[in-house]
C-alpha cells in the first residue's frame, strides 16, 4: 500500500508568500502535519510527495526530523492537481508499485489515523474506489453564467468530498491515461476521473476537521484548531528623513506635494517605514534594514508599500494576524489632517487589514528640535500583532 501526497500547487488563493503546504500550523509545516498519520500507518509501506519544481529546499526542510524510512525520493508535479496525481502515479509504476493508493492533499494537515484507517477498510471491500464525504448543510445551488439560480438540486443527495482517496492502483493509473489521451484536464479530484472512466465509486464518512486549507483566513482557524494559543505581540519602529530638494513627499502611501522632497534610498516614506519595523519587531524579526539593506542598489527610490506589505506577510506566514496599527507622524510641514483618511485607506489596503484597525496621528514638534526647525520629519509607529504562542 502507498500513499501519494500532492504538494506541487502555489497556493495562490492563499495569497502572496510561501507555498501553503510549507507554511507553519501551530509551529510546524502544512505538509508535515499532513505527513506524520500517512508515516505512522504501518500498513502504508512507502509514502511518495509530489513537489513544485524549485521546492525541493521548501521540501528537505518541512521532512527534516520526520521518521522518513518509508518515504521515496519526491517527484516534480504538474500545472494541475491532476497532472500532479498523474505524475506522482507514474513515478510509483515506474518503481514497480501495484496494490491500494492513498490520494491526499498535502493542504490538509488534519487528517486522522482513523480517516486513513477508514479509507483502507472501505476500500478492501472489494470496490476500486473510496472516498471520505460529508453531507452537506447549506442548500447547494447550480447558478447560470449570469449568477441566477438556475436549479436547487435536493440536498439529501449532495455530499463535499476530501481526501484521502484510496483507490487500486491500476485502474486509477488506467483512468489517468485515459484522460490525458482523451485531452480531459479539468478534473478536479481523482474520483471524478474514475467516475469518467465508468467506474463506482464508494464513500465513507469524511471529517469534519478535515479541512483543506484554502485561503489566507484558513491558517488562523487552523492555528486556532490545532490548540495554538494566539498570544498578543506589540513592536514599536521610529523613522526620519532629512528635507532635501523636490515638490513632494510621500507619507503614509500616499503622494503629498510640498516645497521640498526628502533624502532618501528609498522613496523615504517615513510612516511606512516605521510601521514595517513595528511589524518586525512585533515579530522579533530583524527591521528594515536587515530584509531591504540600502546597500542594495535594487531598492534605490523604491516605493515603500513593498516593504509593509512584506513586513504584514510575515505576520501571515507565521499563522498571526494584525490586530491594530497605530501611526504618529511629526512635522511641522506639509499638514497631515487633510491626507489621514486617504493615508488610513492605503495602509489598511497594503496590509489587509480593517481600516478600522489603523490609526494617523499628526503633530507639530512647537517649534523644537530638527522637525521643528523644519530640517525634516519624523514617524512613530505600534503594532499590536497576535501570533501562535510556540511562535
Ligand atoms: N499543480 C498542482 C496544483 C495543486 N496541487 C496540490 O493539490 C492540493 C489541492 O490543491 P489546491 O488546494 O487547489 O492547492 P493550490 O493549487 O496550491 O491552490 P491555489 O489553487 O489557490 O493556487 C494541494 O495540496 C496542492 O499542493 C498539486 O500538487 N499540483
Ligand atoms: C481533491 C479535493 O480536495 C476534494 O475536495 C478538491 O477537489 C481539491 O480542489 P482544489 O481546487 O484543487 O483545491
Amino acid at each position: 500500500m502507498a500513499a501519494l501526497l500532492v504538494a506541487a500547487g502555489r497556493g495562490l488563493r492563499a495569497g502572496d508568500g510561501e507555498p501553503k503546504q510549507y507554511r507553519l500550523v501551530n509551529g510546524r509545516p502544512v505538509l508535515a502535519h499532513a505527513l506524520m498519520p500517512f508515516l505512522a500507518e504501518p500498513a502504508i509501506e512507502r509514502v511518495a510527495v509530489v513537489i513544485g519544481e524549485g521546492d525541493e529546499a521548501r521540501y528537505a526542510n518541512a521532512i527534516a526530523g520526520l521518521d522518513s524510512a518509508r518515504l521515496v525520493a519526491p517527484t516534480l508535479g504538474g500545472e494541475t492537481r491532476q497532472a500532479s496525481v498523474r505524475r506522482g502515479l507514474l513515478a510509483l509504476s515506474r518503481a514497480g508499485f501495484d496494490g491500494i493508493v492513498l490520494v491526499h492533499d498535502a493542504a490538509r494537515p488534519f487528517v486522522s489515523r482513523a480517516q486513513i484507517s477508514a479509507a483502507i477498510h472501505r476500500l478492501g471491500a472489494g470496490d476500486l474506489a473510496a472516498i471520505p464525504a460529508m453531507p452537506v448543510t447549506d442548500t447547494i445551488k447550480r447558478t447560470d453564467t449570469s449568477g441566477h439560480v438556475a436549479e436547487t438540486p435536493p440536498r439529501d443527495q449532495l455530499v463535499s468530498v476530501q481526501t484521502p482517496q484510496a483507490f487500486r492502483f491500476g485502474p486509477l493509473l488506467e483512468a489517468h491515461e485515459a484522460a490525458a489521451a482523451a485531452l480531459q484536464h479539468g478534473f478536479t479530484d481523482d474520483a471524478a476521473l474514475m467516475e469518467w472512466a465508468g467506474h463506482t465509486v464508494a464513500t465513507f464518512r469524511g471529517d469534519p476537521a478535515n479541512v483543506k486549507l484554502t485561503h489566507a483566513e484558513d491558517f488562523l482557524r487552523a492555528n486556532a484548531r490545532h490548540g495554538a494559543v494566539l498570544v498578543t505581540r506589540v513592536g514599536t519602529g521610529y523613522d526620519v528623513h532629512a528635507f532635501g530638494p523636490g515638490d513632494h513627499v510621500w507619507l503614509g502611501g500616499v503622494r503629498i506635494g510640498h516645497d521640498q522632497g526628502v533624502v532618501a534610498h528609498s522613496d523615504g516614506d517615513v510612516g511606512l517605514h516605521a510601521l514595517t519595523d513595528a511589524l518586525l519587531g512585533a515579530l522579533a524579526d530583524g527591521d528594515i534594514g536587515t530584509h531591504f539593506p540600502p546597500s542594495d542598489p535594487q531598492w534605490r527610490g523604491a516605493a515603500s508599500a513593498q516593504f509593509l506589505a512584506f513586513a504584514a506577510q510575515r505576520v501571515r506566514e507565521r499563522g498571526g494576524r494584525i490586530d491594530h496599527l497605530d501611526l504618529t507622524i511629526v512635522c511641522e510641514a506639509p499638514k497631515v489632517g487633510p491626507h489621514r483618511e486617504a493615508i488610513r485607506a492605503e495602509i489598511a489596503a497594503i496590509t489587509g487589514v480593517a481600516i478600522g484597525k489603523v490609526a494617523i496621528k499628526a503633530t507639530t514638534s512647537e517649534r523644537m528640535g530638527f522637525t521643528g526647525r523644519r530640517e525634516g520629519l519624523a514617524a512613530l509607529a505600534t503594532a499590536t500583532i497576535r501570533l501562535p504562542e510556540e511562535d
